[in-house]
């Protein structure tokens, strides 16, 4: 268990760290070349932080260039697997050496708790990028079975110069999912952080240099969506990109490789995503908390938070009961007070649009309140199957509860939705569960609890939500890597291997 600080030693803390504000290109920071910057804006205070470097195309072309130098040279693609393993091990100790400044940065940064950067994001960042490492030595390559004739081997290439471009509700975990996988696989990277929150992927590019990772193999370039992330998308010399945020902006990056070279495209995005409780599930009260915790977690800015819930109206009334009295338990404030659950949105953009769901016709049982300083009270409200509530993400602290009459009518209502990213179901009858879970079109669903799996579970979405790949698991080294066919002849007669 994480050894937390008091809310004036995070203060205390916060006030010595040095901030990162350039780009960090072939091993070492840079300003941007149009020498632009844009805040960054600590969103609980209002206060600027720092003034990161404006990246734009050129410096972005910069990037791959030095990134494919990197590749093409062999100075991490074609390292054994073993000795990349190493290298990253140490990272992942330099990780855990600075966790606690590393903390702090993300909540200054992003208005997430301190609590939550402590004892989820920062360690599970670690064991992200251990659990790659590790796994890099052990996946071997095949051989088919072709005939006695020949032998053909199905090999594993890294897929080259691959464009990471980032969320901001998880910056420095969003980060480790894919750098965990893409590095493994001998990959040169090109982050790019959401520009909300781009100071902990500046500072990782520091101590992966310092663990020995090689210069041009780990750039990060800060800067808009339309100036950094567009140019990425549609480089001719980018092979790949993975992309997670908005349903909007990923298709958008399938318009760039159409547009372009054709680059492969992993996209993870939104979700409406549903926690379904029948009358039967046991224990209501521990029901309750799954709930609340799937939706007000992280301020709900979480791409697969259970923002509907769909409950059968013999047992409604009793589980409203129990989630109002979980849900006041979610303490609201300044996210470097460790007893605060709840903290600020990411940025008064975020807040403003989280604000307009709430001015609303809705039946409010909860919340519905915000606060200077990108607060938003965690709220529940009753809402219609149509409304914009029920349908729309969200991305705040904000459950929407639908009631229905019978399974059917239940899962029906899970599926009426153009996402499919996560969705629980909450019952004691194991059939139910189980058709439940199969009747569900989403990419994970979880039976009595809110969970996303872990490391070892892929992580991805069904419908709008997601294209093209998984995060997390081995299926998560499918992204960065391809297979290469090598058809040996192996016949005696010279002339019958020709042709
Ligand atoms: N799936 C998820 O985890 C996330 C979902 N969202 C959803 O998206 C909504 C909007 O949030 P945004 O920050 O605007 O998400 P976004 O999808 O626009 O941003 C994600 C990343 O894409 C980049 N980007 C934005 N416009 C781009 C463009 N035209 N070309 C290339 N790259 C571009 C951003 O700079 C950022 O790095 C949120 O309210 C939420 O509903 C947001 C963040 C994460
Ligand atoms: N729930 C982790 C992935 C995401 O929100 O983007």
């Amino acid at each position: 268990m994480t050894d937390l600080l008091t809310r004036d030693e995070y203060k205390a803390l916060a006030t010595k760290l040095t901030l990162p504000v350039n780009a960090f290109i072939d091993g070492s920071y840079r300003p941007a070349q149009s020498g632009k910057t844009f805040s960054s804006v600590n969103p609980a205070t209002g206060e600027t932080l720092a003034d990161i470097a404006a990246c734009g195309s050129e410096d972005v072309d910069f990037a791959v260039i030095k990134a494919r130098e990197a590749f093409e040279d062999g100075r991490w693609s074609k390292l054994p697997p073993g000795d990349r393993k190493d290298v990253l091990i140490r990272f992942a100790k330099l990780i855990t050496r600075n966790r606690r400044e590393l903390a702090v940065m993300e909540s200054l940064d992003s208005g997430k708790t301190i609590f939550d950067c402590e004892t989820v994001d920062v360690p599970e960042t670690i064991h992200c990028l251990k659990w790659h490492a590790e796994a890099i030595d052990k996946i071997y390559d095949q051989v088919s079975p072709a005939s006695d004739d020949h032998i053909a081997m199905i090999v594993r290439e890294p897929v080259g110069v691959v464009g990471l471009v980032l969320p901001w509700n998880f910056p420095l975990l969003m980060l480790a999912w894919k750098i965990g996988p893409a590095l493994a696989a001998g990959c040169s990277v090109i982050v790019k952080p959401a520009e909300e929150t781009s100071l902990t992927a500046l500072r990782l590019a520091e101590l992966a240099m310092e663990a020995g990772i090689p210069r041009g193999v780990f750039n990060v370039v800060p800067g808009t969506g339309p100036e950094v992330g567009e140019p990425l998308g549609r480089h001719m010399d980018v092979d790949m990109v993975s992309f997670t945020g908005s349903t909007e902006t990923g298709r958008r990056f399938l318009h760039y490789a159409a547009d372009s070279n054709l680059k492969e495209v992993v996209l993870e995005m939104g979700g409406k995503n549903p926690s379904v409780v029948l009358r039967d599930a046991e224990n209501l009260d521990r029901v309750a908390a799954h709930v609340v915790n799937g939706a007000f977690w992280n301020m709900g800015e979480n791409c697969s938070a259970s923002s509907r819930l769909i409950v059968e109206e013999e047992i409604k009334d009793a589980l409203m009961e129990r989630i109002l009295a979980h849900a006041r338990e979610w303490t609201l404030g300044d996210p470097l007070d460790p007893e605060h659950r709840v903290g600020a949105l990411v940025s008064s953009a975020h807040f403003q649009k989280v604000c307009s769901y709430l001015e609303t016709d809705a039946d409010v049982l909860m919340g519905g309140k915000s606060h200077d300083g990108a607060y938003v009270e965690p709220t529940v409200l009753e809402v219609d199957a149509s409304s914009a509530l029920a349908r729309e993400e969200i991305f705040g602290p904000v459950l929407s509860v639908l009631t229905v009459r019978g399974f059917d009518e239940a899962i029906a209502m899970a599926n009426a939705t153009d996402y499919g990213l996560a969705a629980s179901i909450f019952t004691s009858n194991t059939k139910k569960a189980l058709r439940g879970a199969r009747a569900i079109r989403a990419g994970t669903v979880t039976v009595n609890c809110f969970g996303e799996g872990d490391i070892t579970t892929p992580f991805g979405g069904y419908k709008q939500s997601g294209f093209g790949g998984r995060d997390n698991s081995l299926s998560a080294h499918d992204q960065y890597t391809q297979l290469k066919t090598i058809w040996v002849d192996l016949s005696d007669d010279e002339d019958e291997a020709v042709g």
